[in-house]
């Protein structure tokens, strides 16, 4: 490994922590391409590649963090359990006490840069937000475990920062991210379709959302690596990576079910009706959980949203680093629906 390392410049060392994830895989590849020396820490090895060193591991672990992360420049941290595991314990271990981990092993590894991946969605608590800035305050009441713990991990990697022991951390905040071998957006809008849920629109539709293609996120942190450096404007600080195309949820989901020859949904059904009716499951799935675990499709934060304004500003990324999107987002659903072959619906 120190051999690659030397290859490719001490700068251009770098540990994806996730690296085996949806994000994380997309990560590795823009990396290599870009010349960059890559390690991935994964709890799971999910691909192979010779141009890459595998460590595996639990992230909450110090010690199995530090051989993948000596003598590397930066570290990318796209690693949490899945937001639909729902599963409290996991999230507070994993993106709480995990990052402080994260942190810990790479102030001990000398490590330089560490880039986080956080969410837009730390600021949102169910209500619009239009064009919203970082400057919002962080969700007082967040819907689920998920965004509660990516609030506490965020606030951990950005007071971090250390420029005078050359220690500097940044946090990226996409939102809605969609692309090739995404796990958790086209698989389960298809499930829904098929399983007959895909009938109606939540709202009058006219909710205006962010969706990011994971390659626009990947150039966004790949940027924020670069830039990052004592008395950088980023040191510190959150960004929103987004396409900077807002567009109303249901007219994406209507866009990636006619891709994909599924029925777009057409019927109305009021937001609040919605919304308290998956509250409502939410809390029946909660008492019956001790007898059988049940996925609920429509949970109260999906509906939430799948119903509201919820778009950010990238201006602050585009000052701070010049970010633009590389693929915008007519491309971006075209390549998208052509990459599932195996969910386009059968035709009889
Ligand atoms: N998808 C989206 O729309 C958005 C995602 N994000 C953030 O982007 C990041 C990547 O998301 P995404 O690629 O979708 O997620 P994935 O679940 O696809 O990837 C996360 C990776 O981290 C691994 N991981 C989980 N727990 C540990 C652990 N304890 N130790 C080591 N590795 C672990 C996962 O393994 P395993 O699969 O076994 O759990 C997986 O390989 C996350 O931080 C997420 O919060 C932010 C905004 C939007
Ligand atoms: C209403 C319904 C069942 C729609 C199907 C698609 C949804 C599964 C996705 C639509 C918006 C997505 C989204 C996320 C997960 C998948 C969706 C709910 C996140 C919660 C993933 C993690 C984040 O950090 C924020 C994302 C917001 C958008």
């Amino acid at each position: 490994m120190a051999t690659r390392l030397r290859a490719a410049g001490a700068g251009r060392s770098c540990t994806v922590i996730g690296g085996s994830g949806f994000l994380g895989q997309h990560m590795v590849e823009q990396l290599l391409a870009k010349g960059y020396s890559v390690n991935v820490f994964d709890i799971h090895k999910r691909f192979e590649s010779d141009q890459v060193t595998f460590f595996l591991g639990d992230l909450c672990d110090k010690e199995a963090l530090l051989p993948a992360l000596r003598g590397v420049a930066v570290v990318f941290h796209c690693a949490s359990p899945a937001p639909a595991s729902d599963n409290r314990e996991l999230f507070y271990r994993v993106n709480f006490t995990g990052t402080k981990a994260v942190i810990e092993a790479c102030r001990e590894a000398g490590v330089q840069k560490l880039v986080l991946t956080s969410s837009a969605s730390v600021v949102f608590e169910g209500t619009d937000i239009k064009n919203g800035s970082e400057d919002l305050p962080y969700a007082q009441k967040p819907i689920d475990y998920y965004t509660e713990t990516k609030i506490l991990q965020e606030k951990e990697v950005l007071s971090a920062n250390d420029p005078d022991n050359n220690f500097f951390t940044t946090a990226i905040r996409p939102h809605g991210i969609f692309g090739p071998r995404d796990p958790q957006l086209v698989p389960i809008l298809v499930q829904a379709a098929r399983s007959g849920k895909m009938k109606f629109i939540i709202g009058d539709g006219k909710n205006l959302v962010d969706f990011t293609y994971v390659e626009n996120v990947v150039h966004g942190h790949i940027l924020a690596a670069e830039k990052l450096h004592k008395g950088s404007a980023l040191c510190g600080k959150a960004f929103h990576i987004t396409n900077d195309e807002p567009i109303p949820f249901w007219t994406f989901m209507s866009r990636i079910l006619t891709g994909l020859d599924y029925d777009p949904p057409k019927y109305h059904i009021p937001y609040w009706l919605a919304y308290y009716l998956a509250l409502l499951l939410s809390l029946l799935l909660a008492l019956l959980r001790p007898l059988v675990t049940i996925k609920a499709t429509f949970t109260p934060m999906r509906v939430a949203l799948a119903g509201t304004f919820h778009y950010y500003s990238c201006e602050r990324a585009k000052r701070a680093m010049g970010y633009s999107p590389v693929v915008s987002l007519d491309e971006a659903i075209a390549r998208t629906v052509q990459s599932y072959p195996g969910l386009r619906r059968a035709r009889a």
